[in-house]
């Protein structure tokens, strides 16, 4: 005997999956909840399969079909709501796009080129192009202020959840708690702090002096060393040691550890609601757990141990213990801890990789800015900072090699976003790809070519420098900027000033692009060879 009959029980089945899309899911971020949602439907299907409630409510049914209706109901609200009634469905784009956001996971996954696949996608279909269900990728030199600049209303997206529950300056999504964080930040990037970190950049540049004054007239990954600089500087200012790797040679756990992470979530970051289960599932989580371990571990010795000129940290800390150090300013603490080495590594190692091979394959202006380097004896920070060729070379090493080439991404406030004709309704995700925005003629002349001197003297090539923001603009632009300036200028004019550059023969320019790859940051995959000859000086 059944209570309800087989065919209602199909029907209501179907409608409880359309149900939960329209009433519930549709509405808000889930992304963190979906293991514990995956968890609910396991349980009550366990519940309904162990204790025969379906047979006693509908004698034959089982479980197994109720499910499968209940899932069509759901899975077919959603890609019918997202393809023909959501507030996006104007937005021109693969239709795949805007069913699923695993068609831009698809992007990134394929050779790691997201940035342009995107390009291609805005040659084909314009400056607004749906790129998920939700999500817009925005390649209008208009639109940078209202979406990046110090005014604009939107906010972070779910992306940043990405950490939880380790919330980072970087992280936070909370506008006046960032605001309030980013003060301690910037006090760690005063003019007045960057004094007491220049002895430690010149320490570990002169360490890859070193390494290369070794490996002269050979060829040499030097991708891999700039890498091992950067993070050996971030290793120093944030835990008080360096990892080392500009002495051993090899890579250290956080390197290899961030790498593997990057290469193997790096295509998920469109689909956030995945990386719970990487965090939470037992297994899965291995990696992740022992990390925090170690970096648990790191800030633990570093807090007990402060050194002798401050470091980025003895700001951090100084907050922290200004504050009731509950539960959630010790996951601030440490999700700060995290971002110093993240976000002052990759970034400035890919800058650095990016520029030596621009200036590899433009002698003759690199013999000119060798000649501007040489006019310094012992260049200081301040000196460095004004060498214009110096600095000309690194805007448009940036321009045409943004560190971040996908661009970052935001939530539109609710009442949307308006740039000049286009409207973009409220809670929709917007990135602008900076790959392609850098390389767009509405820009710059001869948008492909690197041409320092459109940054100093020849600024006609410079059509609109509003669009081009390598750092960030607004309250969430880079706080560690001129930090990364310090760290490029010293290495740069340490080598170029006793070394000549050159590709080596194996170094081919194919090899180079396809080796660049887009996992948030741009990392270089197959590095880059170069080879340092000792200058003759006349
Ligand atoms: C060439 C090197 C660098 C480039 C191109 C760069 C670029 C950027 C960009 C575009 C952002 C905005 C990210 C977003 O909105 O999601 C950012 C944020 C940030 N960067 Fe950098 N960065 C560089 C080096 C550094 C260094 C050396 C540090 C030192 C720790 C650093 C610290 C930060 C921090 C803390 C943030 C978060 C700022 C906030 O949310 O208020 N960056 N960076």
């Amino acid at each position: 005997m059944s209570f309800l009959g087989s065919q209602s029980l199909t029907t209501y089945s179907l409608v409880s999956g359309v149900a939960l899309h329209l009433f519930a899911l549709r509405h808000g971020e889930w992304d963190q909840s979906a293991p514990t949602i995956v968890a609910w439907y396991l349980v009550i299907t366990a519940l309904g399969a162990g204790t025969n409630l379906i047979q006693i409510l509908v004698g034959t049914a089982s479980i197994s079909r109720l499910l499968g209706w209940h899932l069509l109901g759901l899975f077919g609200s959603i890609v019918i709501y997202r393809a023909f009634f959501h507030r996006l469905r104007k937005f021109p784009g693969p239709f795949v796009a805007g069913v699923t956001a695993f068609y831009a996971s698809y992007l990134s996954a394929k050779k790691f080129h997201k940035f342009e696949e995107v390009g291609k996608l805005h040659r084909q279909y314009g400056d607004y192009v749906r790129l998920g269900p939700r999500e817009l990728s925005v390649a209008d030199p208009q639109a940078v202020p209202f979406i990046y600049g110090p005014t604009a209303k939107t906010t972070k997206g779910p992306f940043y959840d990405g950490t939880q529950p380790y919330v980072s300056l970087h992280t936070d999504r909370d506008k006046k708690q960032h605001a309030r964080r980013r003060r301690t930040w910037d006090h760690a990037f005063s003019t007045k702090a960057l004094l007491d970190y220049e002895p430690r950049v010149s320490k570990y540049s002169a360490q890859l002096l070193s390494v290369v004054s070794q490996q002269a007239g050979r060829a040499m990954n030097v991708a891999r060393w700039f890498n091992y600089y950067s993070f050996d500087i971030m290793g120093d200012l944030t835990f008080g040691k360096s990892f080392e790797m500009l002495v051993t040679g090899n890579d250290s756990y956080m390197l290899s550890t961030l790498h593997g992470d990057m290469q193997s979530l790096g295509p998920f970051l469109h689909v956030m609601w995945i990386i719970p289960f990487f965090k939470r599932v037992p297994g899965l989580n291995r990696s992740y757990v022992a990390f925090w371990k170690w970096l648990y571990e790191q800030v633990d010795i570093r807090s007990k141990n402060e050194p002798e000129r401050p470091d980025i940290f003895t700001w951090i800390l100084k907050d922290f213990r200004s504050r009731d150090q509950t539960e959630k300013d010790k996951l601030f603490l440490h999700g700060d801890a995290e971002l110093a080495v993240v976000a002052g590594s990759d970034t400035t190692a890919a800058t650095l990789t990016n520029l030596f091979y621009e200036l590899a394959n433009s002698p003759e202006f690199t013999a000119r800015l060798q000649s501007e380097i040489d006019t310094l004896i012992e260049p200081t920070y301040r000196e460095m900072a004004q060498l214009t060729l110096l600095n000309a070379a690194i805007d448009e090493t940036l321009r045409l090699h943004p560190a971040l080439p996908s661009g970052m991404q935001r939530v539109t406030p609710p009442q949307g976003v308006r740039v000049g004709d286009v409207y973009i309704p409220g809670d929709c995700l917007v990135q602008i790809p900076l790959y392609t925005l850098f390389r767009d003629e509405r820009c710059f002349h001869q948008p492909h070519a690197f041409i320092p001197e459109r940054w100093s003297t020849r600024p006609e090539l410079i059509k609109d420098g509003s669009a081009y923001i390598p750092f960030g603009s607004g309250p969430f632009g880079c706080a560690g900027k001129q930090l990364a300036l310090m760290e490029i200028r010293r290495i740069t004019v340490d080598l170029l000033s006793r070394y000549d550059i050159a590709l080596s023969k194996e170094q081919t320019h194919e090899a180079f692009y396809e080796g660049q790859q887009d996992v948030f940051t741009l990392v270089h995959g197959r590095g880059l060879q170069l080879v340092f000859t000792e200058r003759i000086k006349a």
